[in-house]
Formats: structure tokens, sequence, C-alpha cells
């Protein structure tokens, strides 16, 4: 198994691939590549840990032999967000790097799964799914917009509202990557009991989870620690999966097209890929609504991606 991490000396890049160095199965190759000369640095460093996971580093020129026999490739490369900003006023300078990436997995390892963390999620992974189709190679089991960053933020806060061990609070989110179009499913919360004032409150804290970071960091960056977080525990599952043993997760792909060509929903993961996108059940009245109001801004963020790329 190799696993190529591509933007990999950034504030996500690093927390993931420390976390992917000690969590990997044995014998995975981990491929680090980043334009930032400090990426080889950064392998030798993470190649000091003793665990049977061989790290490479892979600097600008290199892109083909980091990529080359991939079967996973996550991509957090790209600009952060600043106090102020939308995910969307990431595009111009986000989009050209993902087609550009992505055009390098067309042509070094174009059966990998690829994981997209770049943002804007909505539309970047749309990008990617016309780069792979314009090369022939885009299989719609193996490309996934990771959202589980709003999957563990919604945990945590659950958790933290009603004193409850976070490891045993599941929280389905589906939709998108922004703002409304994130849509935790608090209704289906087992074992817990919400008012219809905490419902809006707590939809509003997760869908704002990003902002709460960027302004805390003061133009320092968004969301790293706990990205690396969520986008090993992403890659740890689809791991398992792709060796046999299926596991479920929601993330952004495309699915039936009951909403909109990307949707996130529950996925089963296995040996494929996302081998069945699953139903995400019954939902309430205000998640109704919420879906409902948000799926136009959805669809002309997936709109924007093929356009692009046209
Ligand atoms: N999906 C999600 O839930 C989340 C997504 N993000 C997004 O992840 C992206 C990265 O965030 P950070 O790691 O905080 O940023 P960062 O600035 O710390 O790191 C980005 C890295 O990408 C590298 N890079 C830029 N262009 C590249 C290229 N063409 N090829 C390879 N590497 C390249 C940079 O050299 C840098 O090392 C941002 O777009 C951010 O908005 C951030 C948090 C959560
Ligand atoms: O908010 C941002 O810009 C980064 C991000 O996607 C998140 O933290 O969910």
């Amino acid at each position: 198994m190799k696993v190529a991490v591509l933007g990999a000396a950034g504030g996500i890049g690093q927390a993931l691939s420390l976390l992917l160095k000690t969590q990997l199965p044995a014998g995975t190759e981990l491929s680090l590549y980043d334009v930032a000369p400090v990426v080889p640095g950064v392998a030798v460093d993470l190649s000091h840990i003793p665990t049977d996971v061989k790290v490479q580093g892979f600097g600008k020129d290199d892109l083909a032999s980091a990529l080359v026999g991939s079967d996973i490739v996550l991509i957090p490369a790209g600009v952060p967000r600043k106090p102020g900003m939308d995910r969307s006023d990431l595009f111009n300078m986000n989009a050209g790097i993902v087609k550009n990436l992505v055009q390098g997995v067309a042509d070094n390892c174009p059966n990998a799964c690829v994981g997209i963390i770049t943002n804007p999620v909505n539309t970047t992974v749309p990008i990617a799914k016309q780069v792979l189709q314009n090369n022939g190679c885009y299989d719609k089991r193996r490309l996934f917009g990771v959202t589980t960053l709003d999957v563990i933020r919604s945990e945590a806060f659950v958790a933290e509202l009603r004193g409850l061990n976070p490891e045993n609070v599941n929280v389905p989110v589906i939709g998108g990557h922004s703002g409304t179009t994130i849509l935790p499913l608090l209704s289906q919360v087992e074992n817990v009991e919400f008012t219809e004032q905490e419902i809006k409150d707590l939809t509003h804290r997760i869908q704002n989870a990003g902002t709460e970071v960027v302004e805390a960091k003061a133009g320092g960056g968004s969301a790293t620690l706990s990205m690396g977080q969520a986008a090993a525990r992403f890659c740890l599952s689809l791991v398992k999966g792709l060796q046999g043993q299926d596991t479920i997760e929601c993330t952004y792909v495309e699915g039936p097209g009951d909403h909109a060509t990307f949707f996130a929903q529950p996925v089963r993961l296995g040996k494929n890929g996302a081998e069945e996108v699953l139903p995400y059940g019954d939902i309430s009245a205000f998640e109704k609504k919420c879906m409902d109001d948000m799926l136009d801004g959805l669809k002309g963020d997936i709109q924007k991606g093929v356009e692009f790329v046209k």
C-alpha cells in the first residue's frame, strides 16, 4: 500500500503525515510532496520515528515520482483562509493547484483513490472529477471530498454539551463543506434529546466552526491539527476498506444525484473505494428546511468547478 500526501509540508500536511507515519499498517509507503523546499526535511524528520512505514519526501519537480504506484492520494495543498474570507474566496488560488495535482494523478496513478482537502471542497472535488474524466480515468468510487472534520467537530461539540465521552457519539453530517451546506443530522444522535434552541445553536456552531478557528488563529491560518486528525481518520478507514474490511464514513462523493451531483453522506468504503453510497435515513423538519435552503448554493459551487475545467 502506498499513500501520497500532496501539500505535505503545510499545516495540515505535517500533522496528517505524522499521524499516518504512526498509524498506517506496517509495510505501507508514505510519499510526501510539496513545492516548499522544506519537504525533504519533513520526511527525514518523520523517518526517525520507529514504525514500519517508509517515508520519502519529494520536491517541486518530482510529482511523478511521488505519485507513481500510489493507492491513495490525499491533497491538502493550497492556500488557507484569513479572517473575513469565505472558503469560496480561495477558489482563484486553489482551483489551479488542484487541477494540476490531479492531472499528476491521472498521469502517474490513474487508479488511485483521491481525497481532496483543499478548499473550497464543494468546488475543488468537481474540478478533480473533470480532470480525471478528461483523461479517461474517472471512477466515481475513487474520488472523495474529505468532510470528516465536520463529523469530528459535531462529535466533540455534542459530547461537550451533554458531558458524554466523544468516542461514543456519532453524528452523520451531510451536504457539502462550507457554511449552510454543512448539515449535521442531530436528530439521528442516539440516546440524546435536544431542545429546538439547542439544535439551532449546535447546527450554527458546526456550520461556522471553521471560522471559529480562523478567527482564533487571527491571520495565522485555519484548522490544521483537527483537520490532520480528521484526514487521518478518513485515510485509515479507506485503507481498511481497500484491504477488505468495510467501514462507513460520511464523505462528499458523486452519489445517486437525488440532491446534487456531489453530496456528502454515509458511504461504505471497501475494496474498490466507495462501494456503496448509503441512504442517510429520516431527517427532521428542521433539517429538511436547512437542506432545501442550501441546495441551490451547493449546486452553484459544483457548477463553478465543472466550468473551470471546461
Ligand atoms: N476539507 C477541510 O475540512 C479543510 C480544508 N482546509 C484547506 O486545506 C488547505 C491547506 O491548508 P493548510 O495546510 O492550513 O495550509 P498551509 O499554507 O499551511 O499549507 C499548504 C501547503 O500546500 C503547499 N502547496 C501550495 N501549492 C502547492 C502545489 N502546487 N503543490 C504542492 N503543494 C503545494 C504549500 O507549499 C504548503 O506547504 C487550504 O485550502 C484550506 O482551506 C483546511 C481545513 C479543513
Ligand atoms: O474554515 C476553513 O477555511 C478551513 C475549513 O474548511 C474548516 O476548518 O472547516
